[in-house]
């Protein structure tokens, strides 16, 4: 076994860090403080975090082809211009549910921006239930919604072959998986490849690596776990110093690091006095095995 090193890069104790993606071109590391209202890029040559903040709770931040990146804020996906510090609207959801936020979103292969709403949180993993569904966003900048019902919208990838979707509901405490076409975008046969168990605690965001296995970060769980689609075992597991991780997602040169996020939101002095590094964005290597590039939105 390789030796796994984890070290704490982005010490700005964010509040919901969320929605790690690398950004080759930059040498950056893009992420969100959701309820911090922020979207940050940590340059792994400056070590230095940039920050725009923006006027609503910022759930993910993807790629964009033409460049500069797109963002769901509040209920809308949005258009970010970095050196701008522009944001303008590009669509609206959930209309009818001024409660209602998005939050996790990924870019799918073929370019589209796939992201799922939730009600607005009272405290960490307490909402009002059903409120959320899962949106596409399309390169023509229509959106589809593929369902509702869902509890809290969150992790999502793609199978290397881009036959398969995977997906989690929070509060369901299992990874599913649907079809995939990739052709059209659309899901079915939505079936659970793994339920977490009770020490994992909630599943939260999630990335494929180039083995096709999933690593999902979970919250309240400190740690990210490596599952095997094919047989739902769990491969691997890896601690972090932090309770509350969030997401992750492959980085740096060759995708070779793993980069985690965390959230601070809901503990208390004497919890983050045992964690002064809750919020931390956290750089994992040794793991060992490489991750996908990130697909940027073609619209
Ligand atoms: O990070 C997210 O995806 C949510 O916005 C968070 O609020 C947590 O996931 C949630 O609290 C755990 O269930
Ligand atoms: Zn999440």
């Amino acid at each position: 076994m390789s030796s796994i090193k984890i070290e704490c890069v982005a010490k700005e104790g964010y509040r919901i860090g969320e929605s790690p993606v690398w950004d080759e071109k930059e040498s950056a590391l893009l992420c969100v403080d959701i309820t911090g209202r922020k979207v940050c890029r940590w340059s792994s040559v400056t070590k230095q975090v940039q920050t725009i903040s923006v006027d609503a709770p910022v759930s993910s931040v993807a790629l964009r082809k033409s460049g500069d990146y797109v963002i769901t804020l509040g209920t809308r996906f949005a258009a970010l211009k970095w050196k701008e510090q522009l944001v303008t609207t590009i669509t609206h959801v959930d209309k009818d549910k001024p409660n209602n936020r998005f939050n996790d979103g990924k870019v799918d292969p073929a370019g589209r921006y796939f992201a799922g709403t939730m009600a607005e949180e009272i405290r960490p993993a307490v909402l009002e239930r059903h409120q959320g569904s899962l949106y596409t966003l399309f390169s023509d900048l229509s959106v589809v919604k593929h369902f509702d019902q869902v509890d809290i919208s969150n992790g999502l990838d793609w199978s290397l072959d881009h036959k398969t979707f995977f997906y989690i509901d929070s509060l369901s405490y299992s990874v599913d998986a649907f079809d995939y076409d990739l052709q059209t975008g659309k899901i079915g046969n939505r079936r659970s490849i793994y339920r977490l168990e009770k020490e994992e605690s909630i599943p939260d965001g999630m990335c494929i690596d180039t083995e096709g296995k999933l690593w999902v970060a979970c919250y309240d769980g400190g740690r990210v776990i490596r599952l095997d689609p094919e047989t739902g075992k769990r491969l691997q597991t890896v601690k972090l110093p932090v309770d509350k991780t969030t997401s992750c997602c492959f980085g740096g040169e060759d995708y070779s690091e793993m980069y985690v996020t965390s959230a601070s939101d809901g503990m208390d002095k004497e919890w983050l006095s045992r964690q002064p590094q809750a919020g931390g964005v956290f750089k994992i290597t040794g793991l060992g095995v490489k991750g996908v590039p990130p697909y940027p939105f073609a619209g």
